[in-house]
């Protein structure tokens, strides 16, 4: 069965890559392509934008009057559009897949309040080897535990709003989880003046924008004598595209919930 996917933000950094690997993927096809009132993209054929050749699909700015022509939705815009799409699709009974990060607390809750009705799939990071980071992640605070100081470092583009990245925060989220700390206590974002010493028990971020990095992220966990770092570096979007269209595809027809990408790739013990 064809999963078809309607894509927000269809003319953004990530939208583009999103109707091309929806396209290219086998199961799928993008079926529609929103984006905001006035932009200038509307109208268009989003194949045409995103460089894949003519499909039929027109830009749009009105979901619900397009609520028959997709199953899921996978939003990359911002957080304020994607809980205005959350609130369309749990009003039309879809699925929803979200990258956009950034969320506030109460926008997660509300989120995650929605997956009651409808199926979610919500991960700040796409990509098999980010993922697959997180599990290596747990092992490494686990391992290591309170005998390290702990760093996230983050870089991206320099268009990106948010910071630290979604990535990075989850990162730091599994590493106080699996050493029993509360991340919202114990992280440190950036450091200036006179600091004082470390207090081991920190997490530290720093955050680096510049150019056009895809996205990098690197964990150091360093003792006396030697440090342990855990890196991952995207080169493409299509990383990320790719595994939000398998996302979608994983996602139709499941029961209502909230998922994450370790769900969809089967990592979760
Ligand atoms: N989870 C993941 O794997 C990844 C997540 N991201 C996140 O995705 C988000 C988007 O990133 P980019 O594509 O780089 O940003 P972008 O700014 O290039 O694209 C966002 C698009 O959303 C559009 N938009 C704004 N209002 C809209 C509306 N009402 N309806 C439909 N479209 C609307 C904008 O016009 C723009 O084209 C960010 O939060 C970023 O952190 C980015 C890459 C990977
Ligand atoms: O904005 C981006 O580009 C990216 N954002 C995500 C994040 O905030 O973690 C994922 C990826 O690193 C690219």
């Amino acid at each position: 069965m064809t999963t078809r996917i309607a894509i927000a933000g269809a003319a953004g950094r990530m939208g583009r890559h999103l109707i091309e690997a929806a396209h290219k993927a086998e199961g799928t096809r993008p079926t529609v392509a929103l984006e905001a009132p006035g932009h200038p993209s509307l109208g268009n054929d989003a194949g045409v934008l995103a460089g894949v050749g003519e499909l039929g699909v027109p830009v749009a700015d009105d979901l619900a009057a397009q609520a028959d022509d997709f199953d899921v939705l996978i939003d990359f815009t911002l957080p304020e559009v994607t809980l205005a799409h959350v609130r369309a699709c749990h009003a039309i009974g879809r699925a929803i897949v979200i990258g956009t990060t950034g969320l506030t607390d109460e926008q997660k809750q509300e989120l995650a309040e929605v997956a009651r009705d409808i199926p979610v799939v919500f991960a700040p990071n796409m990509s098999v080897g980010v993922n697959l980071c997180l599990k290596l992640l747990d092992m490494a605070a686990r391992v290591l535990g309170d005998e390290v100081d702990i760093e996230v470092i983050e870089a991206h583009h320099r268009h990106k709003i948010d910071a630290p990245s979604g990535t990075a925060l989850r990162m730091g989220e599994v590493v106080a989880e699996a050493l029993g700390r509360d991340l919202k206590e114990c992280a440190v974002y950036g450091r200036e003046g006179r600091t004082g010493e470390r207090d081991r028990r920190t997490i530290g971020f720093e955050t680096i924008r510049a150019g056009d990095i895809v996205g990098e992220h690197t964990v150091m966990f360093a003792g006396e004598g030697e440090r342990v770092e855990i890196t991952h570096k995207a080169s493409s979007r299509m990383t990320f595209a790719g595994g939000a269209v398998r996302a979608a595809a994983w996602l139709a027809g499941r029961p209502a919930g909230l998922y994450d990408m370790q769900d969809v790739l089967g990592l979760k013990e």
